[in-house]
């Protein structure tokens, strides 16, 4: 069959509204061949890596997929947990966070799920249990706050590709970006208050963003301007002078050109310029990951501490802080709104079934 659908579809099925959270995602396991079938899912996505298919397809798997999987899964063994990778735990907990403060509002008619990009849990599995279960107004909401093509973008091609092969399409709202939403940049500029309250301000605090090539920029891609309009809320919020805070762009891969400042070259040269202690917060990292837990808090601060500097200080990314759970839950109901809960009362239920009774 060319479209999938339920054949057996039962007209008294409560029907409810679904949000689904999404991110990255990460390898299943700290292990080469985990890594490389993950790396394999995501370098070959066309968003993420803008190359020529017949080009890549060949630098992919003759070099990469050979070089890198064994030394990732050796970073990643290094930031493993008990529970699994630190994304997927944080999500796991943000999920659980979000479902409990909607299921206050809206009891049992919501359905809150996480799905991940590459890896597991896979967007398409998600969205076949939402269905299920009778959700038909769904909201995505990316945790990646900054638009970028190669995240977001990619998000909804995922959605969009499910949605090719399925027969009956739920309302569809989509949260695109979050650069500068209040709620979002006053949970951060709390976290980072608290934070200093216990440990002190460091001479500069580094807002410190994934990067990627800087031709995506250059070809209309708004991330780059996104994160300088975060780093900005966020250091007004903070009420930091101009030289208290800077923007750096982190995890360059392949040798074209990024967007800069790189945190890597920043870090070595900071110490030199007569800054000797800095504190280092993600704001695009909803989760904590291997991005920030090893590249930024173990390789940066050695770049830093190798160059002479006294202090670094990372702080951790809003996880599953309450403050960060209230401010996506608020994000979520601002974009629920005019989505009414469903009369799923026994009667009006009874009553669609035999409706449908009447046609078949
Ligand atoms: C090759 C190009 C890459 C682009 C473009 C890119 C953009 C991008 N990525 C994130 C967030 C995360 N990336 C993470 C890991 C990661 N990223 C790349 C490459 C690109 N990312 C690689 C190869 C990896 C894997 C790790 C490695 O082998 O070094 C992660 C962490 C995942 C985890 O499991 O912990 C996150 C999160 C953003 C936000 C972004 C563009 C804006
Ligand atoms: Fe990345
Ligand atoms: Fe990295």
């Amino acid at each position: 069959m060319a479209y999938q659908g339920q054949s057996n579809f039962d007209h008294r099925q409560p029907r409810k509204i679904g949000v689904l959270i999404t991110n990255l995602g990460t390898p299943d396991a700290p292990k080469t061949g985990a890594l490389r079938r993950y790396l394999r899912e995501f370098l070959s996505d066309p968003r993420v890596v803008e190359v020529p298919r017949f080009i890549w397809f060949f630098i992919l798997n003759l070099v990469i997929l050979v070089i890198r999987p064994p030394r990732s899964a050796h970073a990643y063994r290094t930031v493993w947990t008990d529970q699994g990778s630190p994304l997927l735990v944080h999500s796991e907990n943000q999920l659980k966070g979000i479902r409990e403060r909607l299921q206050q509002q809206y009891g049992d008619d919501v359905v809150v799920r996480l799905g991940m990009r590459y890896g597991n849990p896979s967007i398409p599995s998600q969205l076949q249990a939402m269905e299920e279960e009778g959700v038909r107004q769904l909201l995505v909401l990316p945790l990646y706050p900054q638009y970028s093509g190669s995240t977001n973008g990619s998000t909804f091609d995922a959605l969009a590709r499910d949605f090719m092969q399925r027969r009956w399409l739920p309302d569809l709202r989509f949260i695109s970006h979050y650069p500068d939403y209040p709620p979002y940049i006053q949970a951060m500029a709390a976290h980072i208050r608290a934070f200093r309250e216990r440990q002190g301000c460091a001479e500069k605090l580094i807002f410190s963003y994934h990067g990627v090539p800087r031709r995506y920029l250059d070809n209309g891609d708004p991330y780059f301007c996104e994160c300088h309009k975060t780093s900005r809320l966020l250091a007004e919020a903070l009420g930091l002078g101009r030289d208290q805070w800077m923007t750096t762009f982190q995890s360059r891969f392949g040798r074209e050109e990024w967007l800069q400042p790189y945190m890597d070259a920043t870090m070595k040269s900071l110490p030199g310029e007569g800054v000797k202690s800095v504190q280092v917060f993600c704001p695009g990292f909803s989760a904590d990951c291997l991005e920030t837990i090893e590249e930024i808090d173990v390789e940066n601060r050695g770049y830093f501490e190798d160059a002479g500097g006294e202090s670094f200080a990372y702080i951790p990314a809003l996880n599953a802080e309450p403050v960060h759970l209230d401010a996506l839950t608020r994000l979520i109901e601002d974009n629920l709104q005019g989505w009414r809960q469903e009369d799923n009362s026994v009667a009006a239920r009874e009553g669609r079934a035999a409706r449908a009774n009447a046609i078949g």
